[in-house]
């Protein structure tokens, strides 16, 4: 019966939904060797899709210079192969879902509902201010695509965490914070959805 309910069983995933600049880049990789999630960032998949010259490169780029967000069938094209052509089974979907509209489409196309939804709050002076000083040469760290998409985030983004917290799905840190004491917060919470699911998985034995 427990292998029955392993075959069916939806990958793990956990959207990290969290203002432009707040930190998640930074905190990926602490997540991924401790946890053991692979990390899946949905603006990263899309500047490789610029990269790779495909034929929605050009719409692609246009958008993410404007601070737009990119048609939902696009974006769930990449999350969807990335998780297709991973092994593992846990995902840390990072900038995911941008929008009401991307939340329902990636419900309907996957079936996967979120573990768990982790917000970083910060100030919307500190994210600029990291924005401003990343110096990864990428096309929408100036500051007037940096304001469209604060007002992006602030319109669009914020209703998806508001949508999850009426159905207590959202962990909250708090990102203005430095590194290493935004990595303990994550590590609280981590370890506690690790002994949660444990515990869960321990009912498998006793019913
Ligand atoms: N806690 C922190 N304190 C100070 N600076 C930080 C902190 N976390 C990240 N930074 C710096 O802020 C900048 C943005 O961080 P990062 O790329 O991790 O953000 P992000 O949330 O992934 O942003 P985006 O949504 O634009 O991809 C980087 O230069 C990073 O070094
Ligand atoms: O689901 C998504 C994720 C990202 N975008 C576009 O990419 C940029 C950059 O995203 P980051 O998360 O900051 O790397 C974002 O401003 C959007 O233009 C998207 O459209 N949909
Ligand atoms: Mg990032």
């Amino acid at each position: 019966q427990m292998e029955e309910h392993q075959s069916t069983r939806s990958p793990l995933s956990l959207f990290w939904v969290s203002g432009p600049g707040s930190g998640k880049g930074t905190q990926c990789a602490n997540i991924v060797e401790h946890f053991g999630y692979t990390h899946l960032s949905a603006g990263d998949l899309l500047r490789a899709e610029i990269k790779s010259g495909s034929e929605n490169g050009t719409m692609i780029q246009n958008m993410i210079k404007e601070g737009k967000i990119v048609p939902s069938e696009v974006t769930i094209k990449l999350l969807k192969r990335a998780i297709e052509e991973n092994g593992n089974d846990k995902f840390l979907i990072d900038g995911f879902p941008r929008n009401e509209e991307n939340r329902a489409a990636f419900e309907s196309v996957t079936g996967v509902q979120p573990e768990f939804v982790l917000f970083f709050d910060c100030s919307e002076e500190e994210m600029e201010k990291r924005l401003l000083g990343r110096n990864q040469g990428r096309e929408d760290d100036n500051i007037e695509t940096i304001r469209k998409r604060f007002k992006v985030y602030m319109e669009s983004s914020l209703p998806v965490i508001e949508y999850y917290s009426a159905k207590g799905k959202v962990k909250k840190i708090d990102a203005t914070r430095p590194v290493g004491e935004v990595f303990e917060a994550v590590k609280a919470i981590f370890t506690k959805a690790w002994l949660d699911e444990a515990c869960v998985s321990s009912l498998d034995f006793f019913p």
